[in-house]
């Protein structure tokens, strides 16, 4: 098996001639959490868009599994297991938790058959266990509607696991959470990251100090440094782009400002 589930070569993209990344390397192991972070306009979301197969590379490529993904579509990108969690859950909210991991679990099947068919004992174990994983089992049954916003994000999660992708592309998971539901999507992506490959696209420097083991940070679409939250967070040059000219601050004061970002 490739011990790298990405590699990233000399990846341009570009959108009526601006360059929304530029000459991008990056490279993650199988079984790794990373976390990817960059003022607005970085190209995080376009990284992303690549990788998924939406947006296809002006120059350089993409390798998942070790196989370019050039000729491929979104779809068979999914199928060949690319998972994407998007910012905003898109959830049923008019089915049960549990049939929203039923659906999500069995793409092959129709959402009939999946509903009012008969879930094999294994299904139903997994579900279980799924339910369990993201915190949800004493609401298995309620409607997805009814959830709160964190919750909902982790049924989403949860969806996204369910459809075992080999890598998990997660998309600000924190955004507008409170500071505990914060720390629970924190808890369950350390758990899933021990059985998954995950790349968490984050803002909250709170949330990426919970959970990053290694951080890249984008700027202007190239990959600007990596290594631990408290390398880059001391890091001048990442101190530069995310606080500009006010970068004259005592540098404790400026990484007090990273944190806050
Ligand atoms: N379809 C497009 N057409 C033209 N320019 C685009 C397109 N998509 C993105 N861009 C530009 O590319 C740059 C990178 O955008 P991207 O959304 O990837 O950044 P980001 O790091 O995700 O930003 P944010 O944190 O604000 O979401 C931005 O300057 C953006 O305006």
């Amino acid at each position: 098996m490739n011990s790298k589930i990405l590699e990233i070569e000399n990846l341009t993209v570009s959108f009526d001639g601006f360059k929304a990344l530029k000459q991008l390397n990056f490279s993650m192991d199988t079984g790794e959490l990373r976390v990817v972070i960059g003022p607005n306009g970085a190209g995080k979301t376009t990284f992303l868009d690549v990788i998924t197969g939406k947006v296809k590379p002006t120059e350089g490529r993409v390798l998942f599994k070790g196989r370019n993904l050039r000729s491929l579509s979104e779809h068979q990108i999914a199928r060949f297991g690319v998972g994407r969690k998007f910012q905003t859950p898109r959830i049923y909210l008019n089915l049960s938790v549990r049939d929203n991991l039923a659906i999500a679990g069995s793409r092959a099947k129709s959402v009939f058959s999946t509903l009012w068919g008969r879930a094999s004992t294994a299904e139903r174990r997994r579900i279980g266990g799924l339910l369990e994983t993201i915190g949800l089992a004493t609401k298995a049954d309620g409607l997805a509607g009814l959830l709160s916003h964190g919750e909902k994000q982790r049924l989403e999660i949860g969806m996204l696991v369910a459809q075992s992708p080999d890598l998990l592309l997660v998309d600000e998971p924190v955004a507008g959470l409170t500071d505990e539901e914060t720390a629970n999507i924190g808890d369950l992506l350390l758990a899933l990251a021990e059985s998954h490959s995950i790349l968490v696209i984050e803002h909250d420097m709170e949330f990426v100090r919970q959970i990053a083991r290694q951080v890249t940070v984008l700027h202007e679409g190239s990959v600007l440094c990596e290594g631990t939250i408290e390398e880059v967070q001391s890091d001048p040059r990442v101190i530069e782009v995310y606080l500009g000219q006010q970068s004259e601050m005592p540098a404790a004061a400026v990484k007090e400002e990273i944190s806050a970002t």
